[in-house]
């Protein structure tokens, strides 16, 4: 394929519609090829989307004192992320130039899954953005039904039961990113975000029209996917990868920012319940070959991982780091 489909996914909305096989297979098709798609249709409104948007930059315009009283810490990997901070697992000591804002599925301080696993909890919010929890989780609940829509499609395209895969996602540990890159200089090295895959099932982004997404294509070219106007841009992780025994692709993308304007993104990853342990749901193509995945344990090591003093061990699941 080498190029990045644009799909209308009102179809997959209801199994008797019409357009709905040939919609699946052309989802089936983008995921097994590049592993990543543009999509319509969603029914998520333009208006929804530039809330958010605005409620981004809103919570990087806030003073640098403020976000280090809101940082991220070794226990609660909830909050800002200074620029900088984040230094690629693959030994480079290159840091990635955004800084972000860390979201997990939001969990009431009493609810029961806090004593089954004790990285489920309230997110932090910051108070100096008011609308911030109402507007985020509002597009959040919104992506959620796009994931499941999406899900679906791929049950379907897999072969798989009705609900084995949605069935994953009750009190899943999905999480955001919210991600502020300043202008990289037309010269200069480094990356916004260096490349790799990601390890969740499913990513969902509304891409920033300032642009500088990349994504790898299978000869090894970096394109830019055409999304239209309202589209997001999805594609599969690591997670989808494994379930799928290596029938769907997770495809190495990067973000280099050189449109000499600030760039804001608030990537949505799916990622199972804490207790599912990712394993092929059907006969692993030949060459594929990956241990299973504990996505609590993933969880874990993700968050341990990126502070810049911890490496992964040998039980460490693979982190999004590309082997060459
Ligand atoms: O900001 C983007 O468009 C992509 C971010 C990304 O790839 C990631 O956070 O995994
Ligand atoms: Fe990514």
């Amino acid at each position: 394929m080498g190029r990045i489909p644009t799909i209308d996914i009102t179809p997959l909305r209801d199994k008797g519609h019409p357009g709905y096989d040939l919609t699946v297979r052309q989802v089936m098709d983008a995921c097994a090829d590049i592993g990543f798609l543009s999509i319509s249709g969603t029914e998520i409104s333009p208006d929804t989307v530039q809330r958010m948007r605005t409620c981004v930059q809103a919570i990087f315009d806030i003073d640098e004192d403020a976000k280090w009283e809101q940082a991220i810490t070794r226990e609660n990997y909830r909050g800002f992320i200074p620029l900088g901070f984040f230094t690629p697992n693959d030994g480079s000591g290159t840091a990635d130039k955004y800084e972000g804002y860390k979201l997990h599925y939001e969990v009431a301080n009493d609810a029961p899954i806090r004593s089954e696993c004790a990285l489920y909890g309230p997110n932090v919010w910051p108070p100096q953005v008011p609308e911030a929890q109402s507007v985020i989780l509002g597009y959040w609940s919104q992506l959620d039904l796009v994931a499941d829509t999406l899900l679906g499609a791929l049950e379907t395209g897999l072969g798989l039961p009705a609900r084995q895969l949605r069935d994953a996602f009750r009190d899943p540990m999905t999480n955001m990113t919210l991600l502020h890159y300043p202008p990289q200089a037309p010269h200069e090295d480094g990356y916004g975000i260096h490349p790799h895959k990601d390890t969740d099932a499913l990513t969902i982004i509304a891409p920033d029209p300032v642009g500088g997404l990349e994504v790898q294509t299978r000869d090894g070219d970096w394109i830019t996917p055409d999304c239209p106007p309202g589209g997001f841009v999805v594609n599969i992780g690591d997670m989808l990868e494994l379930w799928s025994g290596g029938r769907l692709k997770s495809t190495p993308h990067r973000v280099v920012n050189r449109s000499g304007r600030e760039r804001y993104s608030f990537p949505y990853f799916a990622v199972p319940r804490h207790d599912v342990i990712v394993a092929p749901l059907l006969t692993p193509l030949p060459w594929f070959d990956r241990p299973p995945v504990h996505c609590g344990h993933w969880s874990a090591e993700t968050w341990r991982t990126n502070w810049p003093d911890e490496t992964a061990k040998d039980t460490t699941p693979e982190l999004g780091t590309l082997r060459d």
